[in-house]
């Protein structure tokens, strides 16, 4: 696993003198951020030099568009994926609002102060600086000042199109677990803290871990689906709702998960739930003896079919 370096005071800008770097924010820490976090390493064996994914603290989204931003990994996660692809460090720069106020060539100053990569990575669409005014234009015309290497790729592709957070996020707002997944190369999942609800779901037959979700972490469309629920270390076959339950008018949670043969008292733990199946739409239901047959089906559905290669 690499090393997490936070560009602070303390920071030693010499680090990144002959690195081999992938820059961008990777949300989802994706197949194509991948393709481009490899590229990174391939130029760090060129020169003999490291390999580095440089990124943001937190997406700059949740500073200009936080009302609409849907994520695929907090910034915790997503900075920890990233020291898991085989870089030898992660370099997280933080993005205050003085920092996204500079022009391209006072970012690149702030970002590099006077150290010159060997190799700087980035897809063809990258752009940076106050208003994304920077594009690859910019980065080259830096670089070749300094004896740097700019390296713009073509996007990777799946089925003719690039692959890409927004592309992803958009796939779970359908609930289209699996394609989604097929495009991130990894499991989605998110991680909440259970929160006691209404109580009535033990009462009917299934007992439900209520998830409250931060906005920007709703991501994945309102639906029933088949999931996994991690509790404690110990992986269970899940059927979960996603969305306020529309039968009851005093429902808040957004996620309600029933673990399948879990019992124990779970309120305050953080669990990770990884969807992976699509059931059904959430519906309105006329009785509760409806929504009881319905959830047990649901429940039943999982048992039967969910298996571990299906994740
Ligand atoms: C697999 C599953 C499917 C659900 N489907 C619906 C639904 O379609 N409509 C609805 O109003 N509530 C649905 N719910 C929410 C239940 O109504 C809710 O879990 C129950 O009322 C218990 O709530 P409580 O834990 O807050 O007491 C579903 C819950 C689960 C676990
Ligand atoms: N499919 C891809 N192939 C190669 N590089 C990519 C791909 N997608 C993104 N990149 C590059 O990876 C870096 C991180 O990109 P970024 O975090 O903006 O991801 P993204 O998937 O394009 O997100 P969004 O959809 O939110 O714009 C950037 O340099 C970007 O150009």
């Amino acid at each position: 696993m690499a090393k997490v370096f936070n560009v602070d005071s303390s920071f030693d800008y010499g680090m990144l003198a002959g690195a081999s770097c992938a820059f961008g924010v990777f949300d989802g820490v994706h197949k194509g951020h991948c393709f481009l976090i490899n590229q990174a390493k391939q130029t760090a064996a060129e020169n003999g030099g490291i390999s580095v994914a440089l990124t943001f603290d937190i997406d700059p989204d949740e500073r200009f568009h936080a009302d609409r931003l849907k994520k695929l990994m907090t910034n915790e996660r997503r900075i920890a994926a990233l020291s898991q692809t085989g870089v030898d460090a992660v370099v997280v720069l933080p993005f205050t609002p003085e920092f996204s106020a500079q022009s391209p060539e006072g970012f690149l100053k702030t970002t590099f102060a006077d150290s010159v990569p060997y190799a700087l990575h980035v897809g063809c669409d990258f752009h940076f600086g106050a208003r994304a005014a920077g594009g690859v234009g910019d980065l080259r015309a830096w670089a070749d000042k300094r004896g740097a290497k700019i390296c713009a790729h073509d996007l990777k592709s799946a089925d003719g199109k690039p692959i890409t957070a927004t592309r992803i996020r958009l796939l779970l707002a359908d609930g289209k677990c699996e394609e989604a997944l097929a495009l991130l190369g990894h499991p989605y999942s998110f991680e909440g803290t259970v929160t006691k609800g209404r109580g009535e779901g033990t009462d009917m037959g299934f007992s439900t871990a209520n998830i409250e979700l931060p906005g920007m972490m709703q991501t994945l469309g309102e639906g029933v689906y088949a999931a996994w629920a991690t509790v404690d270390g110990v992986r269970y076959k899940a059927a979960m709702s996603m969305g306020v339950a529309p039968t009851f008018a005093d429902a808040t949670a957004t996620c309600e998960v029933h673990i399948l043969d879990f019992s124990g008292e779970i309120y305050g733990d953080v669990i990770e739930v990884e969807p992976v199946h699509f059931l059904r739409p959430m519906m309105k239901f006329d009785s509760l003896d409806a929504l009881i047959a319905t959830v047990m089906d649901n429940i039943s559905w999982v048992r039967e079919n969910l298996r571990e290669e299906t994740c």
